[in-house]
């Protein structure tokens, strides 16, 4: 590898990954099926279910392995005669645990460091800064094998980050992370970017974080492309009203959502039922809102929400979509629902 100082290599970009039919056959699957995409610098996520081909086309982005037909380049770089140069500016999380159980934080990234090509004292200086930077301190002298889940992964980000490469390419980084420790962890993931201008690919099944952390969604399934577009556009609001309603504050045992529905029915509006006391109603008109403000109130019940609803990235593995028939809850807002089991 180069013996280049880190940063030499920041040549502007305008697209930092492309791939133009990119196919990846194994004897008894078609893990790519000409996968064509571009990738633009920020935060993007590549979402499929287990075995939809992130793994496989992150280690060809990477010159791991060849493509058996079709062709990529990563920060302008060819992916299949340029790996080395591509791997000198881009770092990688894998997402089995690979961390050595004897040996510490501070030792294990020193020596990735190195292997990067950076020279013993910036190797440590980067090391410390790069430790710190993604939340472990003391910790970092201490092996290994004693450390939790979060702390592994925070090794694995640090090992990716110290050689100061132009793009990170993170696999499933939030893997066996409680709900806390996902936070966390995507939280870094966005600083990653808007610290140090680093471009982020990160795959996860959990749909929930991607929509949260990245700009921009990869959506791949069964080694093809579904769609690659802005989050916002996978998240634009739809035209369906999500209305809850209180208890009746005198009875009980009054179904305040039947009533509500029915009222609502009865003056033109489209109406399903989302929940005992959730309703999603269709928004007709600017009138739509008065008419189940009005409703609700005429009824002596109080509105908990009322809210636009938006579009959720699991429709577009399940043809569900938002609309007042739609019956069942679809996954909790912000949840992590989770590409595989869809
Ligand atoms: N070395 C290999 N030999 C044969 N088949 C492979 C190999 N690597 C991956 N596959 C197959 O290719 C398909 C895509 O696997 P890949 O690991 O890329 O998926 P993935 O989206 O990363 O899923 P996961 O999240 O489970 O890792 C799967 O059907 C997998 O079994």
């Amino acid at each position: 590898m180069s013996s280049a100082a880190p940063g030499h290599y920041l040549v502007s970009v305008s697209t930092v990954i492309k791939t133009d039919g990119l196919t990846k056959r194994f004897p008894r699957v078609t893990a790519l099926d000409q996968l064509t995409v571009e990738v633009q610098p920020g935060v993007v996520g590549l979402v499929g279910a287990n075995g939809a081909g992130k793994s496989t086309l992150i280690k060809i982005l990477l010159g791991l392995a060849p493509a058996t037909s079709g062709t990529g380049q990563v920060l302008g770089l060819d992916i299949a005669t340029e790996g080395s140069a591509i791997r000198e500016r881009v770092g990688y999380m894998p997402e089995h645990d690979c961390l050595p159980p004897d040996v510490s934080a501070t030792e294990f990234v020193v020596h990735m460091a190195r292997m990067a090509g950076l020279p013993a004292a910036a190797a440590r200086e980067r090391t410390a800064d790069t430790l710190r930077h993604v939340g472990l301190y003391e910790e970092r002298y201490r092996p290994m094998g004693g450390y939790s889940t979060g702390m592994k992964q925070r090794v694995k980000l640090a090992q990716a980050l110290v050689h100061d490469p132009q793009l990170v390419l993170l696999d499933e980084p939030t893997n066996g992370l409680d709900p806390v420790g996902r936070d966390d962890m995507l939280a870094l993931i966005r600083r990653v970017h808007s610290d140090f201008g680093i471009s982020v690919l990160v795959t996860t099944h959990l749909l929930g974080e991607l929509e949260r952390t990245c700009d921009h969604l990869v959506v791949i399934d069964g080694g093809r492309l579904l769609r690659s577009s802005s989050t916002a556009s996978f998240t634009e609001a739809t035209q369906v009203l999500a209305v809850e309603v209180t208890d009746h504050p005198d009875d009980a045992s009054y179904d305040a959502g039947a009533a509500v529905r029915e009222r609502l029915a009865a003056a033109g509006l489209t109406v399903g039922a989302d929940g005992p006391r959730v309703l999603l109603v269709g928004i007709e008109n600017d009138d739509t809102y008065d008419t189940i403000r009005d409703t609700v109130a005429g009824l002596g019940l109080g509105l908990v929400r009322l809210e636009q609803r938006r579009h959720r990235v699991a429709e577009i593995f399940t043809d569900e979509s938002p609309a007042p028939a739609a019956g069942p809850a679809d996954a909790p807002e912000g949840g992590t629902a989770d590409v595989a089991a869809s």
